[in-house]
């Protein structure tokens, strides 16, 4: 092994030494191994929600978005506090992804479809207990969850929005529930490294996902609570979100506030904007 060669592996042993040793230390992951989420954000969100009026656990929530869900600790955790419990499913499936199938019917995977039209399949039935439902969407395949119709699609692409309709109608959720009571979005695309570049991008997402929200979160006023109608929407620190948060959410909610949890390490520029109150200065009809 040349020289270079040498340090290169031993620098990797090094950043491996400390990345087991930080995962060996981490609570939030000794946590997920007990609570058996798909991943650490479950608990970001469970400490979000305690925190903040128990909005989860609201007997009137009844459709609950999650944006960028993959791998689906926030649905998980979400479904869980809906009523949704593992034992209480009939029916695994999910939504929207198309499956490919090998030469003897076997499904040899999965592949990205913006549309997802063509590949409807039954989801989960409803569970007795499970009182609401959470549409996932991801570009990523989410593994079935109780209660979580995924839908695996661009958030971004112009179509999908009318995918999360079609899910919420046609799970029962009708005319009167084809809104959200709560719209988490937890997305975070891949960084280039380029500062400009991902901070732009971060705050393109910031404004797709209030406009989704201005259209398809009930209001407050609808839901009979003055913290009703809730947007947590997670965002990367650079100077132009704070306008953002101006111009965009602080007129329209009642609440906003800036959260950092515990469970998100420091050292990242991510942190939370929890909208409580949806009161629009003025609502659009999507139809
Ligand atoms: C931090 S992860 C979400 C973790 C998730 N909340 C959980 O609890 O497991 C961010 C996700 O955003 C997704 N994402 C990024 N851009 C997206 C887009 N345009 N549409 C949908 N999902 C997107 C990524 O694929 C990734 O799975």
């Amino acid at each position: 092994m040349s020289f270079r060669a040498t340090l290169v592996a031993l620098a990797q042993r090094k950043s491996s030494k400390e990345w087991l040793s930080r995962q060996s230390s981490d609570p939030w992951i000794k946590q997920r191994a007990q609570n058996d989420f798909y991943s650490r954000s479950a608990f970001k969100l469970l400490e979000i929600s305690e925190n903040y009026g128990n909005f989860l656990d609201k007997q009137d929530v009844g459709v609950v978005i999650d944006l960028g869900a993959a791998p689906g600790g926030w649905s998980q955790a979400a479904a869980r506090k809906l009523g949704w419990d593992v034992d209480s499913v009939k029916k695994p499936g999910s939504y929207g992804l198309k499956q490919e199938l090998d030469k003897k019917g076997k499904v040899a995977g999965d592949s990205y479809d913006p549309l997802n039209i063509d590949d409807l399949e039954k989801g989960y039935e409803h569970s007795p207990d499970g009182r609401a439902i959470v549409v996932a969407v991801d570009l990523l395949t989410i593994k079935p969850i109780p209660g979580v119709q995924s839908l695996k699609a661009d958030f971004l692409h112009p179509l999908t929005e009318g995918l999360i309709h079609d899910v919420l109608v046609r799970f029962g959720f009708g005319f009167g529930r084809r809104k959200a009571d709560i719209i988490l979005s937890d997305i975070a695309m891949n960084m280039t490294g380029v500062a400009v570049h991902d901070d732009e991008a971060s705050l393109r997402i910031c404004h797709a996902v209030w406009e989704f929200a201005r259209k398809n979160l009930r209001t407050a006023s609808e839901i009979g609570r003055t913290r009703g109608g809730v947007l947590l929407l997670k965002h990367f620190t650079h100077p132009d979100v704070d306008a953002f948060r101006q111009k965009c959410l602080v007129p329209n909610f009642r609440d906003v506030t800036y959260i950092k949890p515990r469970s998100s390490r420091s050292e990242s520029k991510e942190a939370y904007y929890l909208c409580r109150g949806f009161e629009p200065e003025t609502i659009d009809n999507f139809d």
